[in-house]
């Protein structure tokens, strides 16, 4: 079995293999760096070792470790640890999982994608490898995280090009943060009318409907470059924003694919 976690900026996302087969994918929050920079390079490791089997553990454990006896002894430190698969995006986030002694850490050099740039996200890169593995080519990526993400390949696997822009709930906490006047508000399920007659409403209104608008906007560009190719939507703001486009642009709508796994069908490649 392997773990491979990818570490977004605002979680931890997990997934578990047996062999090939992605069992069970989960959130975390990140670890505090402040936490643990005292400890010694041991006491890290163990540290690292002890938080992967607790995450495992609390993921409806009784069942995963039934079904796979390996996570039951992995308590035994002589069998050794889990090897884990690492992305990041994330620095700091990085250096810390540097000391799991059983790492894998996965760059842009490694991927059979062509015409990625140096700076380029490696959770991009990966969410695209593993949608067009997955869904084939063509293929545009959005991602709905901290940021908000279009990458897109061509048929040959080469990346045309995307997009980058303050994912929502960035868009909601840097409006509430950074004016005195305007709370920091909640998404809703249902996307509210456009001409609002509240606070609240006004801000769930243009973040949103501004989003979905551009959402469309390099939807509908990209499928007039490529117009059989699959669109993937991945990130945890997914569900509610394939809804709030539903509710505005059914067509568009119909073609996104929702695809949690997609980034760790890209590390299947990589597995140790
Ligand atoms: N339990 C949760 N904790 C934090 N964010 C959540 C949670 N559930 C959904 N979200 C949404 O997920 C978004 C972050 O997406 P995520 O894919 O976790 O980001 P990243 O990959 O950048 O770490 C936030 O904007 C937030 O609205
Ligand atoms: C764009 C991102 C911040 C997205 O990160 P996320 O929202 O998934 O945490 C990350 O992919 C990144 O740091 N990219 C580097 C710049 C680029 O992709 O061009
Ligand atoms: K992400």
């Amino acid at each position: 079995m392997t773990i491979a976690l990818a570490i977004g900026n605002s979680r931890l996302h997990w997934g578990l293999f047996n062999g090939n087969t992605l069992q069970k994918i989960w959130d975390t929050k990140h670890l505090s760096i402040h936490a643990v920079h005292h400890l010694s390079q041991d006491e890290k490791t163990e540290f690292l070792v002890r938080t992967v089997i607790e995450s495992i553990e609390k993921q409806s454990a009784q069942k995963l470790i039934s079904t796979n006896p390996e996570l039951a002894s992995l308590r035994k430190p002589e069998l050794g640890v889990l090897p884990l698969v690492l992305a990041s995006v994330v620095p700091d986030q990085t250096t810390l999982w540097q000391s799991y002694p059983d790492n894998r850490i996965i760059t842009l050099d490694q991927l059979p994608i062509e015409g990625l740039y140096p700076t380029l996200g490696i959770d991009r890169a990966l969410t695209l490898l593993g949608a067009g593995t997955q869904l084939g080519w063509p293929i545009l990526v959005i991602d709905t995280g901290t940021a908000l993400t279009f990458t897109g390949a061509d048929v040959n696997r080469r990346l045309v090009g995307g997009a980058i822009l303050p994912g929502l709930g960035l868009q909601l906490w840097s409006l509430g943060e950074k004016t005195a006047g305007l709370p920091v508000v909640m998404l809703p399920d249902n996307l509210t009318g456009r001409w609002a007659g509240d606070t609240e409403s006004a801000i769930v209104s243009g973040v949103v409907r501004g989003v979905v608008a551009a959402v469309n906007d390099f939807i509908e560009d990209w499928l007039g470059l490529f117009p059989n190719s699959h669109i993937a939507l991945t990130g945890g703001d997914r569900t509610l924003l394939l809804q709030y486009l539903a509710s505005t642009f059914p067509d568009t709508a119909a073609r996104v694919i929702e695809t949690p796994e997609a980034i760790f069908w890209g590390l299947n490649q990589f597995l140790i």
